[in-house]
């Protein structure tokens, strides 16, 4: 039999890799599983935005943000899956089974839910033949802003996301059309208003019907767009083609029938802002968790992650410490901080 962990974290997300972080600072011997090939979560849907609202941070780019993320999750050395989706966890005795898509099984004494809002993927166009652009100029993401400098950008899409891009892309771009097949964009109206100050050309009641690639075939070069209510159509060449039709959400976990937490909607699992649910020994940090008060954000996956960790310590060892404590209260720090002196002294030689 494998090894039994102290905690197993299902989600590489901001909760789950922060909550990996603060496992090991108390003691706890931790695993993290993540279906995705790459960790981050969501923030890796935003490797290009200025990130303003984490306390005592300058602005940081979604990109930096992941990696120092990941480097702090680093620190105790917790056991990092990626690519290895949950789909079941069963309770036997006192151990939780975690089995994997794959049909693999994780042993744990406990289980800390950081799966988000599930597994997330962007909503495609429905166009036949569109995914053959994927590998060139049909986006679901903006990675990176240099290639949108002096383009003809066609965005679809009428959401916060979409207006988003369109604002930061549009001081770089030659230019930006947004097509949104509603009568009203669904963003907020500030943003609105700055995308109209910011010179990008809004058309609503219209639909990419389309896309028509250059001689090799392998980029598109022409979109044709459809007025959904005069039926009128015109064809425009394009350079770059961004979707932005939301996000596909996958809640594939399941639970065998021992296990029961209420939950407030398909996704979101009730419990308390200490991280506890209904289930003992299963936990849950980030956007999957719902509580009063609870911030749907960043900085609300750090705190649920920490109160999380702390209820797992004091289940474990019921009489550990229960509250959150500082860093240079732990002995382990003592140790890393000598080392990174020890390593700026002989730097300074
Ligand atoms: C476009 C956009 C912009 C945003 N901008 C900001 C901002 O400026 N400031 C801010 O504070 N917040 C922002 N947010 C919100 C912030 O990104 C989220 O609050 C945060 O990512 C939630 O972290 P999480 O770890 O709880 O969930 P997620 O980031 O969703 O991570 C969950 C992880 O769990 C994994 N997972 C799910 N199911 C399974 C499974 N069965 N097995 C294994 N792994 C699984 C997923 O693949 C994912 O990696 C933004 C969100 C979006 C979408």
């Amino acid at each position: 039999m494998q090894h039994v962990y102290d905690v197993t974290i299902i989600g590489g997300g901001p909760a789950g890799l922060y909550s990996a972080f603060y496992s090991g600072l108390r003691g706890l011997k931790t695993k993290l599983i993540e279906s995705q090939s790459q960790l981050g979560g969501k923030v890796l849907l935003y490797p290009e935005k200025l990130i303003w609202d984490i306390g005592g941070h300058p602005p940081v780019l979604g990109e930096q943000f992941v990696k120092q993320l990941i480097e702090q999750a680093k620190t105790f050395d917790p056991t990092i899956l990626t690519d290895t989706k949950v789909d079941l966890i069963e309770r036997q005795n006192d151990v939780f089974i975690i089995h994997t898509a794959a049909g693999e099984k994780h042993y744990s004494k406990t289980v800390l839910l950081a799966v988000g809002g599930g597994i997330i993927n962007p909503q495609k166009l429905t166009l036949e033949g569109a995914e053959k652009y994927e590998m060139s100029n049909l986006h679901y993401t903006v990675q990176s802003y240099k290639r949108f400098v002096d383009k003809d950008i066609m965005i679809s899409g009428g959401g916060n996301a979409a207006i988003d891009w369109a604002v930061e892309l549009s001081p770089i771009a030659k230019s930006v059309t947004l097509v949104y097949r509603k009568e009203n964009l669904s963003a907020h109206e500030a943003t609105v208003q700055e995308a109209l100050d910011a010179g990008v050309n809004i058309e609503c009641n219209t639909t990419i019907t389309k896309l028509s690639a250059n001689a090799d075939k392998t980029a598109i070069q022409l979109v044709t767009c459809e007025n959904t209510k005069t039926q009128q159509s015109y064809t425009r060449q394009i350079d770059e083609v961004i979707v932005s039709h939301g996000y596909n959400r996958e809640a594939s976990l399941a639970f065998d029938e021992a296990i029961a937490i209420p939950k407030k909607d398909d996704y979101y699992f009730e419990g308390k802002a200490t991280g506890e649910t209904a289930q003992p020994g299963i936990f849950a940090a980030g956007d999957i968790l719902s509580f009063e008060g609870k911030i749907h954000l960043l900085l609300g996956t750090f705190q649920d992650a920490a109160n999380a960790v702390n209820s797992i310590k004091t289940y474990l060892e019921p009489t550990a410490y229960r509250h959150g404590m500082v860093s240079s209260h732990n002995e382990l720090f003592k140790e890393k901080n000598r080392s990174i002196i020890e390593k700026q002294l002989v730097q300074a030689d």
